[in-house]
């Protein structure tokens, strides 16, 4: 049995834990899988990576109507592939190298364990570790639903799909959230023929409904999508796989090269063996955590125990876990002063085609909000096409959407389809952070004419408060 000060589980968002102050204490990162984690082996980066190509091999499709004749000639798919992840795979080395062999005080363990207690593990090949602190950074995996034939080769989730060593001609993607829409976006820019089984009636439901349903009718006129519609079987073909689906006018069979599977991220808490540790989990697997990020056991902080990121965070989303890992970075350093997640304004963005962004509420929820309250609730929705840099586009189709309290001008969400959707948003969510009004934000600062930002600026302007 070894003995650690410090035992971090997980080297994605854990890994930035281990900082010049543990220099003189033990300290053990453990990973089973690649170094680095989600984020920058299999998630957010190579994905943005690939959305960029993308965005060029797109731009012949929307320049014409401006007169702008640009030929789509293909993409080299494997220098695409290539260039993305020699990239990616040296950063990943390298981060293992410098914890593997250039921090004395640092053990890097590279073995799925299992806890056998409340701070302590046992790896896969048998070696018992105990630690004063532990922190829990094991993050989320796919989903894998069960669909006869869902282990075919031609099958993969987002973990495999990015190497490939083929472009497909024909990809069918199971799912119609944030990784559905982003990589139906990469492989159609790229020239697939991409078919999408959504088993709800739209794509992004989590988003505010005139986004989402924007986006589903936008989704519909650039590709092959199938709402409403179950996936009930995979069969290995000549050409590749038959896809069953199952919907609104029965049952039919749709011939792909290769089949993504997008259906949603599980905690790795089951495979970690934090229930039989006795650690409380929400219904949905996820790790239950107090504000200060301390893992809780019935419904009590349990002493030296951390977690944060996907494991335990009701948002799967790397900024999120970076933040919840500062908390952390401190708390461990800080057990007199301890500090708290703040998860009021938790912004999110789709890198599809359209992008969308969001943060704050809904108007749903604006609207329960408003009877659980009795504030009245205002909203403004401005199109890209009605500012200078839309006409210059020739944008027919982004929008923002704000919500605001209408006595005080609070803003409650804001909701942005369209163009660099995830930049456009950004003032808003510091306004939220920060406090400041819709009245005060629209006229308290220069906007810069002719940005694209003056659609926010507009929206503000258009809120009815009082
Ligand atoms: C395709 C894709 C695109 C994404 N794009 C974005 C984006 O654009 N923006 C955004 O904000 N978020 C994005 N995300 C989400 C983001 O990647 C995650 O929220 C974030 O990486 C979670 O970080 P984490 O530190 O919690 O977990 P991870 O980075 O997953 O780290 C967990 C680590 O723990 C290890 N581990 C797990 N169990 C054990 C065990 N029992 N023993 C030892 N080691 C273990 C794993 O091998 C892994 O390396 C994307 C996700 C995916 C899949
Ligand atoms: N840009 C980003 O920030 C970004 C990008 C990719 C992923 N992510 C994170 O990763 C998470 C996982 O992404 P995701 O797209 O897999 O999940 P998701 O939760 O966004 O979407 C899952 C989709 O699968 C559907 N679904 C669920 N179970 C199903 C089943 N059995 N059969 C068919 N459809 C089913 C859901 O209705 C939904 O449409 C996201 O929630 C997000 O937090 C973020």
């Amino acid at each position: 049995m070894t003995h650690y000060d410090l035992a971090i589980i997980g080297s994605g968002s854990g890994n930035t834990l281990i900082s010049p102050e543990w220099d003189e204490r033990s300290v053990v990162l453990v990973d089973g899988g690649t170094f680095g984690g989600t984020c920058l082996n299999v998630g957010c980066i190579p994905t943005k990576m690939y959305v960029y190509p993308a965005e060029l091999a797109s731009a012949p499709a929307v320049s014409s109507r401006l007169g702008v004749d640009l030929a789509f000639e293909g993409v080299r798919w494997t220098d695409i592939r290539d260039r993305i992840f020699t990239r990616i795979d040296a950063i990943s080395r390298g981060g293992r190298s410098y914890r593997a062999e250039e921090l004395e005080n640092v053990t890097l363990i590279e073995e799925y364990v299992r806890l056998t207690g409340e701070k302590s593990f046992e790896t896969a090949s048998g070696e018992v570790v105990t630690a004063d602190q532990l922190v829990i950074a094991t993050g989320s995996r796919a989903v894998i639903p069960d669909i006869p034939g869902i282990t075919l080769p031609q099958v993969h989730t987002s973990d495999t799909v990015m190497r490939i060593d083929e472009l497909p001609e024909r990809l069918l993607i199971i799912g119609g959230g944030y990784i559905a829409a982003e990589f139906a976006h990469v492989f159609s820019s790229f020239g697939t023929e991409v078919t999408i089984a959504v088993r709800s009636n739209g794509m992004l439901r989590h988003l505010d409904e005139t986004v989402a349903d924007a986006f589903t009718q936008q989704a519909a006129q650039q590709w092959d999508l199938r709402l409403d519609t179950a996936v009930t079987a995979l069969t290995a073909s000549a050409g590749g796989v038959t896809a069953s689906l199952e919907g609104p006018d029965g049952p039919v069979d749709v011939e792909v090269d290769v089949v993504l599977v997008a259906v949603g991220r599980m905690p790795n808490t089951d495979t970690l063996g934090a229930a039989d540790a006795g650690l409380d989990l929400h219904d949905d697997g996820r790790l239950a955590v107090d504000a200060q990020q301390r893992v809780l056991r019935d419904g009590a902080p349990v002493e030296g125990l951390w977690s944060l990121g996907d494991v335990s965070s009701e948002y799967q989303l790397k900024h999120v876990a970076n933040h919840e890992a500062r908390i952390v970075a401190h708390n461990l350093l800080n057990p007199g002063d301890l500090r708290s997640s703040d998860h009021r304004f938790v912004p999110a963005a789709v890198f599809s085609h359209p992008q969308a962004a969001s943060v704050g509420m809904t108007e749903e929820q604006a609207l329960v909000h408003a009877d659980a309250t009795g504030a009245t609730v205002v909203t403004a929705v401005q199109h890209y096409g009605s500012t200078a840099y839309g006409w210059a586009m020739e944008d027919t189709t982004g929008f923002a959407k704000v919500i605001a309290d209408r006595s005080t001008g609070r803003i409650l969400g804001a909701h942005v389809l369209g163009h660099e959707a995830s930049m456009i948003i950004q003032p808003v969510i510091q306004a939220m952070s920060f406090g400041l009004d819709a009245h005060t934000m629209a006229k308290g600062q220069y906007w810069i004419h002719p940005a694209l930002t003056e659609v926010i600026e507009n929206a503000l302007l258009n809120l009815k408060t009082d």
